[in-house]
C-alpha cells in the first residue's frame, strides 16, 4: 500500500433491492484529484454516496485516515462530504437555517470560511430566502460553499461545474486547483466532459452496461 493512502475501499459490495452495482470492488487513493468517469448508470453517484458514508455498503471495507465507516460510522462523516444535485428536503428552512444545521453537524467547521465561500460565490443575499426558492445554480453553489468550508479530508463532488455561471466555475476552479496542490484533501469528482483541472488519477467504471 501506497504511505500517502488516504482512502482505502476493499472488497465493496453494494446492491439497491433491484440491482448488484459493486462486487469486489477495492480502491485506494492518495490525496489529490480523481477523476471518476463512467457511463450513465454506471454507479459513479452510488460510489460516492458510499464513500461520503451516506449509503451503507453489503459487503468490503471503506477506510478514511484510519477510522472504518462501518465501525465509526458518526466519525467517518465528520471526515466527509458528499456534494451531489439532489435539493434539500427540509422545506421549511432559511438558506441560513439549513447552513446552520450542517455547521451543527461539524463542530470544526468555522463560519468565517462559510462566509467567505458564500461571498465568493456571491450568494450572500440569499441567506434569508426559504430553501425551496433557490435557483439552480444557486442551490449548487449553496451545497459548494459549504463543502469548501467544511474540514473534511474527503470532497465527494457530483458533476461540479453543472449549472455554474463564469464567475462560479473560476472560483470553484482555483478552489479546487489550492486543494489539489496542497495534498491534504482526497477530492473525488464525477464528469462526463474533461474537468480541465490537475487530475492525479482516473477511475473509470466503464461504458454502457
Ligand atoms: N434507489 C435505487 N433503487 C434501485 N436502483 C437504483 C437506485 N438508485 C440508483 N439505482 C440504479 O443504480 C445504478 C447506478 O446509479 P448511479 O446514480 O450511481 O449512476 P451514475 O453512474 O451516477 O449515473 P449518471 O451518469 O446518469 O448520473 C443505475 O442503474 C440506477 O438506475
Amino acid at each position: 500500500m501506497d504511505l500517502n493512502t488516504m482512502l482505502k475501499v476493499d472488497g465493496l459490495g453494494f446492491h439497491f433491492d433491484t440491482r448488484p452495482v459493486f462486487a469486489g470492488f477495492s480502491l485506494a487513493l492518495a490525496p489529490g484529484i480523481t477523476w471518476l468517469r463512467g457511463a450513465n448508470g454506471k454507479g459513479k453517484t452510488t460510489l460516492l454516496k458510499l464513500l461520503a458514508g451516506a449509503l451503507a455498503p453489503n459487503a468490503g471495507t471503506i477506510v478514511l485516515g484510519g477510522v472504518d465507516s462501518a465501525q465509526a460510522p458518526l466519525a467517518y462523516r465528520l471526515r466527509s462530504f458528499y456534494c451531489g444535485h439532489e435539493s434539500a428536503d427540509l422545506p421549511w428552512l432559511t438558506v441560513a437555517e439549513w447552513l446552520g444545521l450542517h455547521l451543527a453537524l461539524y463542530p470544526a467547521a468555522s463560519t468565517h470560511a462559510l462566509d467567505a465561500q458564500l461571498a465568493a460565490f456571491g450568494i450572500m443575499e440569499v441567506l434569508p430566502q426559504a430553501i425551496t426558492t433557490l435557483s439552480l445554480g444557486q442551490h449548487k453553489k449553496l451545497q459548494l460553499a459549504l463543502a469548501l468550508a467544511l474540514p473534511v479530508t474527503l470532497l465527494l463532488i457530483d458533476e461540479p461545474f453543472n449549472g455554474l455561471d463564469a464567475a462560479g466555475m473560476a472560483h470553484l476552479r482555483g478552489e479546487l486547483e489550492r486543494r489539489a496542490a496542497a495534498q491534504e484533501t482526497c477530492i473525488v469528482l464525477t464528469s462526463h466532459l474533461d474537468p480541465q483541472l490537475p487530475v492525479a488519477r482516473m477511475l473509470d467504471l466503464g461504458l454502457q452496461a
